[in-house]
């Protein structure tokens, strides 16, 4: 498989925190491809190295070893400028605690990022209303987030995160504070954006509605990867 069919390359990453005196490998010696539109989850015990592994796919984060290629760019040759074109253009984001800003409406939150890249406000305003029409948010666009449900908040971060059409979605336990009738709701909407316009979505997650969706489950353990299953 050529490169281009892969949007994540980790070779050999090791990252390493000092915890007092002592030095522990949250991500030790890991190699891993994501394909372009997978939909594909990290998953494993409390401190097994799934938000790590996703901050450095984020460039959140650098590794202590080890290289991170997204869309095919090394992110440690990249200056700090350089790595905040590319999350903001290439990487979109999903937090468990959805991270919009109060103080903005739906309809400001997800168009926050295009007003940063200098979009047009006629391309900015077509862009962020079909993209909250694609989350089921038609209607509430100028809500702030206090006046939302805990899903419709996190529709709104997913509509945050795709309406740059980024080359993948890092989503950080996305469904950790949501009912499990929303938590069904949200992946029925993230599946169907990753098979209608071939997002690629890479999650962490304890959530078993999370694994059942997913076509591969990658599961890790004290930083290493334990298993990775591929499912048709
Ligand atoms: N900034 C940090 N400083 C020090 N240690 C850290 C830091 N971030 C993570 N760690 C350590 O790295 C290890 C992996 O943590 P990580 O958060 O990646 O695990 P996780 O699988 O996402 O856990 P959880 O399911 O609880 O979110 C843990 O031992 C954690 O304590």
């Amino acid at each position: 498989m050529s490169s281009s069919e892969h949007i994540v390359q980790m070779q050999r990453v090791l990252k390493t925190y000092r915890q007092g005196k002592v030095d522990v490998h949250a991500v030790n010696d890991v190699s891993l491809e994501i394909e372009n539109g997978d939909f594909a989850v990290l998953c494993g015990p409390s401190g097994s190295g799934k938000t790590s592994i996703l901050n450095l796919i984020g460039g959140l984060d650098v590794p202590t070893s080890g290289s991170v290629l997204v869309d095919g760019i090394d992110l440690s040759t990249m200056d700090k400028t350089e790595l905040s074109r590319i999350r903001r253009d290439r990487i979109g984001f999903v937090f468990q605690a959805y991270n919009l800003i109060p103080v903005m409406t739906a309809y400001e939150n997800a168009e926050f990022v295009l007003n940063l890249q200098g979009v047009s406000e006629a391309e900015c305003r077509q862009r962020v209303m079909e993209t909250l029409a694609a989350v089921g948010l038609q209607g509430l666009e100028h809500r702030r987030p206090d006046e939302m449900s805990g899903g419709q908040q996190q529709r709104v971060a997913i509509a945050r995160a795709i309406v740059t059409d980024p080359a993948i979605v890092l989503a950080d336990e996305p469904t950790a504070n949501v009912d499990s009738h929303t938590a069904e709701a949200l992946l029925d909407l993230m599946q169907k954006l990753n098979r209608e316009k071939g997002i690629t979505f890479l999650f962490s997650t304890h959530d078993q509605h999370v694994m059942d969706r997913a076509r591969r489950i990658i599961t890790l353990h004290d930083g290493k990867i334990e298993s990775d299953e591929i499912r048709n």
